[in-house]
């Protein structure tokens, strides 16, 4: 019996690199999930574990971070850049093959006009709706799920305690992103629901756009208030909020300095803020409440 190794290729998965380009007032964002593969003569690897060859999946990453210094233009462009290098590297790396998914940003408008260093991401959001009727008496949440937004700048956190195990640095300057779940416990039940729905939809993002924020505590709260000061129909909301870190990438082992352009989007494990925000003047209403899992 003859076994041998048939057609290969490795790589590193999923490299989520976010590059911001701060030159003018009006930020751009580019934001790719990049996923190298380089094929060649990997047998020893394979059959003897011989990694003389094996350009680490750690490097492949760090490449695509440090290319990511000179501004990433194009997806194409990109991982043409990329996909040339790694295949130029080494004798026996004869090809690469490099996929980039590329996630589109939207300007938040703010009084009509689109805000220079917030974003949206479209596409996943969803629209809820959750109606008890107990007892005769309807009970209407409202809400919306996956609002994904962004700041590349407004945003601080520090003055935290500082125990034996807190290595965060201080920050006062910050990427802010999350992903909004709100529910909003509405008092009637013959309202205007699309027009309500808008409004608060666009309060939600207004808010988070307009405030400087000194934690996404104060964010979740500012957006809270924003609904209920604008809309006395409802009374009370009650959020979830992941805090989508952006980790700014030390490029310093490649020579590279890094002021603020290159941030790698970790996906877990991430900060969740959950909060209520309520009217003290309307009575509560657990009943609306009952089933709906979860903090909202
Ligand atoms: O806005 C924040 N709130 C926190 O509670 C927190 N904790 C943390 O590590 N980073 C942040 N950011």
């Amino acid at each position: 019996m003859v076994i041998r190794l048939g057609a290969n290729q490795y790589g590193k998965a999923e490299v989520r690199v976010v590059a911001v380009d701060r030159s003018a007032p009006r930020h751009e964002i580019v934001d790719l999930n990049v996923s190298t593969a380089l094929r060649g003569d990997f047998a020893a690897a394979h059959t003897a574990g011989d990694n003389a060859h094996v350009l680490a999946t750690d490097a492949q990453k760090n490449t695509v971070f440090a290319f990511a210094r000179d501004g990433i233009g194009s997806p194409e462009a990109f991982a043409l850049r990329l996909a040339r290098h790694f295949a130029g590297s080494y004798p026996w790396i004869t090809g690469a093959r490099i996929a980039v998914e590329s996630y589109p940003w939207e300007r938040i408008a703010v009084g009509g006009a689109p805000h220079d260093h917030a974003f949206r991401r479209p596409g996943g959001e969803v629209r809820t709706a959750v109606v008890t009727v107990d007892g005769g008496r309807a009970h209407v949440l409202a809400g919306l799920g996956d609002l994904v937004v962004l700041k590349t700048t407004g945003s601080e956190f520090w003055g935290f305690p500082r125990d034996g195990y807190t290595t965060l640095a201080e920050t006062r300057d910050r990427i802010l992103a999350t992903a909004v779940t709100a529910r909003w416990r509405c008092t009637g039940t013959d309202l205007p629901w699309d027009n309500l729905f808008a409004g608060v939809r666009a309060t939600l993002l207004e808010t988070f756009a307009a405030t400087h924020s000194l934690a996404l505590q104060q964010t979740l709260y500012a957006m809270g208030e924003a609904v209920l000061e604008r809309f006395p129909d409802v009374a009370e909301v009650r959020m979830s909020m992941p805090n989508k870190h952006h980790f700014l990438q030390d490029l310093s082992a490649f020579g590279l300095d890094n002021p603020d352009v290159v941030y790698h989007a970790d996906d877990r494990p991430y900060g969740l803020i959950e909060a209520q925000v309520l009217r003290d003047d309307v009575p509560a209403d657990e009943v609306a409440w009952q089933g709906t899992p979860g903090f909202c």
